[in-house]
């Protein structure tokens, strides 16, 4: 998965993923009315806004993105029919070519993080059938656990040809808490980054490995750090957009060959029609919005890229 990963990366020169977070207030009111209508002001009727609404957006970017990144708690909060939109949308942008990060966060003792892994990437055993539940491509994984809760997923990985982006550094305010105490020298996250290098070096595809990083856009001055410290992972960088990412601080992020990062943004991208640069587009046409914000990505990233060169 990593080689179609970066296949698909250049074949859209586009080093950048649409997060399919979809919050119910994101979904325009005429999308929530029809499934209402439909079926109710109900969890279902939850889940049918939801997934109609991802289906437009992927429908209006497929052909401009290599992955997209769905946020498994975005779904969960509306119960069964809320997982079951999630695995809708897995299928769908597959079907349509893209690879799936399925941002599930997991991590746990070893036999339950074993089942996660089966679960997400994997194939279950039921009698004499096996079934692969959710089927993401990717996931990605808490490994503040210890490696006993990611190992299971190497191993899922390496039977399926799948791969993980193992939480590193990560965007939000509060991540310096504990991820920056200085151990023995060297902040955490340089240790965790350490760790995901020698896991990927077990797992590789033809120039990446397929134990990839999350650190987030937010601190670009680490990410030049971490870059180095694992320099055949692919690294994951979220905080692009709402939280105040922008294309000049990702450059570092990227090796020299032009690939090794991917950048994600949800609200950016699918909440655009609710942006005041986009607000031509009218609520009705809320994916052209989308479609247009994915445009100015990539524009912003690969500029910042070719003016680094
Ligand atoms: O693993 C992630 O994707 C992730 C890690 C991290 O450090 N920060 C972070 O924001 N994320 C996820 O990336 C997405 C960011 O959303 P936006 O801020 O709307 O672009 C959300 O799905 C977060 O859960």
């Amino acid at each position: 998965m990593i080689n179609k990963l970066i296949a698909n990366i250049k074949k859209t020169n586009a080093p950048i993923v649409v997060g399919l977070d979809p919050m119910l207030n994101y979904v325009p009111e005429h999308v929530q009315k029809k499934a209402f209508a439909e079926y109710g002001e109900t969890l279902e009727g939850a889940a049918e806004a939801v997934w109609q609404f991802n289906k437009a957006i992927v429908d209006a970017t497929y052909d401009l993105i290599p992955a997209v990144k769905p946020q498994v708690a975005m779904y969960e909060q509306f119960g069964v029919p809320g997982m079951a939109a999630y695995e809708k949308t897995v299928s769908y942008c597959q079907e349509k070519g893209l690879v799936v990060i399925g941002d599930i966060k997991r991590g746990d003792i070893g036999s339950t993080s074993e089942a996660y892994a089966v679960g997400h990437l994997g194939h279950v055993q039921v009698g004499s059938k096996s079934y692969a539940g959710f089927h993401e491509d990717f996931a990605t994984v808490n490994p503040y656990l210890g490696s006993d809760g990611v190992k299971p997923f190497i191993k899922v990985c390496k039977e399926e040809k799948k791969g993980i982006f193992v939480l590193v550094k990560t965007s939000n305010p509060s991540s310096g808490e504990f991820q920056d105490r200085i151990i023995d020298g060297r902040p955490l996250y340089e240790w965790v980054g350490e760790q995901v290098a020698a896991w990927g070096e077990e797992h590789m595809g033809d120039d990446y490995s397929y134990v990839g990083a999350v650190v987030g856009a937010t601190y670009p001055e680490m990410g030049k750090v971490l870059r180095k410290v694992m320099p055949k992972s692919y690294i994951l960088v979220p905080g692009y957009g709402a939280q105040g990412g922008k294309g000049k601080d990702l450059v570092h992020f990227f090796n020299e060959d032009g690939l090794g990062a991917i950048v994600n943004s949800s609200r950016g991208i699918i909440a655009a029609y609710k942006q005041e640069k986009y607000a031509e587009f009218g609520t009705e046409n809320f994916a052209d919005a989308s479609r247009a914000a994915v445009k100015d990505m990539v524009e912003d990233i690969s500029g910042a890229l070719a003016a680094a060169k």
